[in-house]
């Protein structure tokens, strides 16, 4: 295990780590920092949650030049979150330097941004298109730049992004080394890093599978119209602490968030086609845990840092077994633990067999839960709760009452009475969804999504957004 201390880092960056209270390196921090402090050109694979960001952000911010009021380093990520999140971290760690990174993303006044490129960042953290708008503007400028760092390459080429990659990467006109990150890499991607770096050296921590040991990883194959039952009677068995649901197209999103908070779940969706500012709030409501359950498409797949996500269940079946490996790894992060639940149809039982396959995993099957099984999760969540209730010994003002009920009722009546009506009664609010089909075999699915990518690509050219 190797300590930040052994990288030889300059003593406001291992001081400002040492804040972020890391004391070890992760696998993909020891091997990648020492490489990329040379200024070579790196190609990063690790798992999700182990620690990417510090891997590139520390040699990001090493090689800031203070004095130069220039924009020195680029990060490009595939969604707004993404780039906001990174452009958070880059600044805790660039703290005690004072070196100053700006996210720069679709969606958010441009006026805005302009100014504050006013004040001179030292680093950028964008989405493509709105960099791209700025370049042509030249409102930023890519001339100074030392380091370029590529956050999940793959999702972005997936994404129809490679033409904007294409540009702004040949567009820095200066000395610069070039770092690509992420915890899949397709054949694409290769070809990109084989055309814009310099000889990359490849650095790809070892690992059994693609996904981390500690999201143990379930299925449950149930027929389209109990999924929504299914789910919400797990919801109620795992309470989760945080839990995002992933569906598969944006309305059906809605519908799920809609439906859960008909059932009384504190619940809010996030896609492509809300307005950024109610995109950042459900975001900031789901770290607050204002509420518990995030639905989502892909959108929150990638890179997303979100500490309390204790579960994630795929109420469909992903695409591909990358966006399995994503998605689910948006918790077991940092080491913690983290279950993730994927529901399929009779039909999709080859698809789940594909992810196994490229994963590396096995899933174990789970069957739903019966009605009873869920009367007593619902039970014995009670029962906890009136333990911990116990334990807190805050009961002084409700004393003189029980003492008071004690003496008409006898204490077993009592307590069930008070049981029965603290118990959650399985909300049966009915909920009807859009129906989908199931995802159809491979080759149909490859054609598809061929033809429709262009199109994305084609249509996000003026949008930018996913
Ligand atoms: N050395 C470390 N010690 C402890 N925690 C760390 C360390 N490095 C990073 N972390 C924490 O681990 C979490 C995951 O890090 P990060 O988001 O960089 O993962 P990632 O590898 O980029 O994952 P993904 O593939 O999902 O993007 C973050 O909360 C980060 O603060
Ligand atoms: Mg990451």
């Amino acid at each position: 295990m190797k300590k930040f201390s052994d990288f030889h880092l300059s003593k406001d960056i291992e001081k400002a780590v040492h804040n972020l209270g890391f004391e070890e390196a992760t696998p993909i921090q020891a091997e990648s920092i020492p490489i990329a402090m040379t200024g070579r050109d790196l190609i990063g694979q690790a798992q999700t949650g182990t620690g990417k960001t510090t891997a590139f952000g520390i040699p990001l911010i090493e090689r800031v030049e203070l004095g130069e009021k220039t924009i020195q380093g680029i990060v490009l990520a595939p969604t707004r979150e993404l780039a906001i999140q990174v452009a958070e971290e880059l600044n805790r760690i660039g703290q005690v330097k004072g070196v100053q990174t700006l996210p720069i993303y679709g969606g958010q006044d441009i006026n805005r941004q302009i100014k504050a490129l006013k004040k001179r960042p030292h680093i950028i953290s964008a989405t493509p298109g709105r960099l791209m708008d700025h370049m042509k503007r030249r409102t930023i400028r890519l001339d100074h730049i030392r380091t370029a760092v590529l956050d999940e390459a793959d999702e972005m080429l997936n994404m129809g992004f490679i033409e904007d990659i294409q540009t702004i990467l040949g567009s820095i006109s200066s000395p610069h080394q070039t770092l690509l990150f992420s915890a899949t890499m397709s054949k694409q991607v290769q070809s990109l890093a084989q055309k814009f770096m310099n000889t990359p050296e490849l650095v790809k921590v070892k690992a059994k599978g693609l996904t981390v040991k500690n999201i143990e990883q379930q299925y449950v194959e149930i027929p389209e119209n109990r999924k929504f039952d299914v789910l919400c009677n797990l919801l109620d068995l795992q309470s989760p602490d945080l839990a995002i649901v992933f569906g598969r197209t944006k309305r059906r999103v809605d519908e799920l968030a809609e439906g859960l908070k008909k059932r009384g779940y504190a619940a809010e969706g996030i896609h492509g086609d809300l307005t950024q500012s109610k995109r950042a709030d459900v975001i900031r409501q789901f770290k607050e845990h204002t509420i518990e359950i995030m639905v989502a498409t892909d959108v929150a797949a990638r890179g997303l840092d979100i500490t309390g996500v204790s579960h994630v269940y795929n109420f469909d079946i992903p695409q591909d077994p990358e966006s399995y490996v994503h998605r689910i790894g948006r918790t077991g992060r940092a080491g913690t633990k983290g279950l993730a639940v994927t529901f399929i149809t009779t039909r999709e039982r080859h698809h789940l067999k594909v992810i196994e396959d490229v994963t590396k995993t096995n899933m174990s099957r789970q069957s739903p839960p019966t009605s009873s099984e869920v009367v007593a999760g619902n039970q014995e969540a009670v029962i906890h709760r009136v333990l911990t209730a116990i334990d807190k010994r805050e009961l002084g003002e409700y004393k003189p009452m029980a003492e008071k009920l004690l003496e008409e009722v006898d204490s077993v009546t009592l307590l069930s009475a008070t049981l029965k009506l603290l118990t959650k009664e399985s909300n049966k609010t009915p909920v009807r969804l859009t129906e989908v089909s199931p995802l159809r075999n491979k080759r149909a699915k490859t054609e598809r999504k061929r033809s429709r990518g262009r199109k994305e690509a084609a249509g996000r050219k003026k949008t930018y957004r996913k």
